[in-house]
């Protein structure tokens, strides 16, 4: 299987590097300093599982200069789906599978709106890894996981093969029954956390030991069920339990990917998560007001963030 894994940082990093060091022919996209580290010297992983550095079959940052792939592995952040998947259509085949692992909720209408919904399966994954220098990927914490399945859920011969290749690279992985409500489980969690530590700047223990903070969080999540129901996924009170016993699980310290990237003055996902809520609970007909006020406070320090990576 020849595999393409777009966007070398934390996430595509970390699980193109363990197909890669399995043996599988990995191509990968990066591009800038990170890209010369990796064709220079390979990508090296530092995991609290192992650490292992790989020569992929192939580094550029010209998707033209690939093959086409039998799977695609979407590394990058979800506001860059729109552009990259117009950048990966001319190397769509007819067989070639599409596979995000994106936090959001809408990755995978965002893909189909450009590429062929039959390429495209929906997915998601666990982990705390990040780019600590170029050409080397540093996995912190957490046991790494891909969940994923066809957007229909059905068990679909491709969905298997990639999950026997996934076990052969030693990655965690799981098709679950409802790929939609897991997506959404997740997107519970880390739209709860990730808007709210943006605009507190503080780690989640000193966000849930504030009784304001902590009500906040509910409220905030409570909206989210809302848009998610009123999309048709089932999400419940018990979620909403879920999301906080993980919450208050979580270790001092924690911070989320996205909240990283909004106290570090990164583009980040913020429009795909406290944003999305807004704008569909808006097309929805109801009001989501935590969200909209977290929104809208960190707004303008995306917009100043995103000006100076033009
Ligand atoms: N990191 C984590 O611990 C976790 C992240 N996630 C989710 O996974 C997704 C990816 O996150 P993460 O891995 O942290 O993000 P990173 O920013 O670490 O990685 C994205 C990579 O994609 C590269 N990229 C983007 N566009 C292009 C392009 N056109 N050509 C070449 N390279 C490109 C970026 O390069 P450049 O830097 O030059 O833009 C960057 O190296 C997000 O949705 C995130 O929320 C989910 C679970 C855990
Ligand atoms: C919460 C976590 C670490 C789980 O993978 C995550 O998705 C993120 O930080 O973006």
């Amino acid at each position: 299987m020849e595999i393409l894994v777009y966007g070398i940082g934390g996430v595509g990093g970390y699980f193109g590097g363990k197909l890669a060091n399995a043996g599988f022919n990995v191509s990968m996209i990066a591009r800038g300093e990170h890209l010369k580290a990796i064709q220079k010297h390979g990508l090296e992983v530092e995991s609290i599982k192992g650490n292992f550095k790989v020569k992929p079959k192939m580094a550029t940052s010209d998707v033209s200069e690939v093959s086409k792939p039998d799977l695609i592995i979407l590394g990058i952040k979800s506001w860059q789906i729109p552009a990259v998947a117009a950048k990966l259509k001319p190397i769509i085949g007819e067989n070639t599978i599409v596979l995000p692992l994106q936090n959001g909720a809408d990755n995978y209408e965002k893909l189909i709106e450009i590429l062929p919904r039959e390429n495209v399966l929906a997915g998601l994954c666990f982990i705390v890894s990040f780019l600590e220098e170029p050409g080397k990927i540093k996995h912190a914490s957490y046991e790494p996981k891909i969940v994923f399945g066809e957007a229909d859920n059905s068990q679909s011969d491709r969905v298997l093969k990639i999950g026997d290749m996934l076990d052969e690279a030693g990655i965690e992985n799981n098709i679950p029954e409802n790929i939609q409500l897991e997506i959404w489980k997740k997107f519970l969690f880390i739209c709860t956390v990730s808007g709210i530590g943006g605009l507190t700047r503080v780690p989640i223990d000193k966000i849930r030991d504030s009784k304001y903070l902590n009500e906040m969080m509910r409220n905030s999540a409570k909206e989210i069920i809302e848009v998610g129901k009123a999309k048709g996924v089932h999400l419940t009170a018990k979620h909403l339990e879920m999301v906080f016993e993980i919450i208050n699980s979580q270790p001092e310290g924690t911070t989320a990917s996205t909240q990283r990237d909004i106290m570090n003055g990164k583009p980040s996902e913020l429009e795909n998560f406290n944003g999305f809520i807004v704008k569909e609970g808006e097309r929805l007909g109801f009001k989501t007001p935590v969200n909209r006020y977290i929104y809208e406070c960190l707004k303008p320090m995306e917009e100043e963030a995103r000006k100076s990576r033009e």
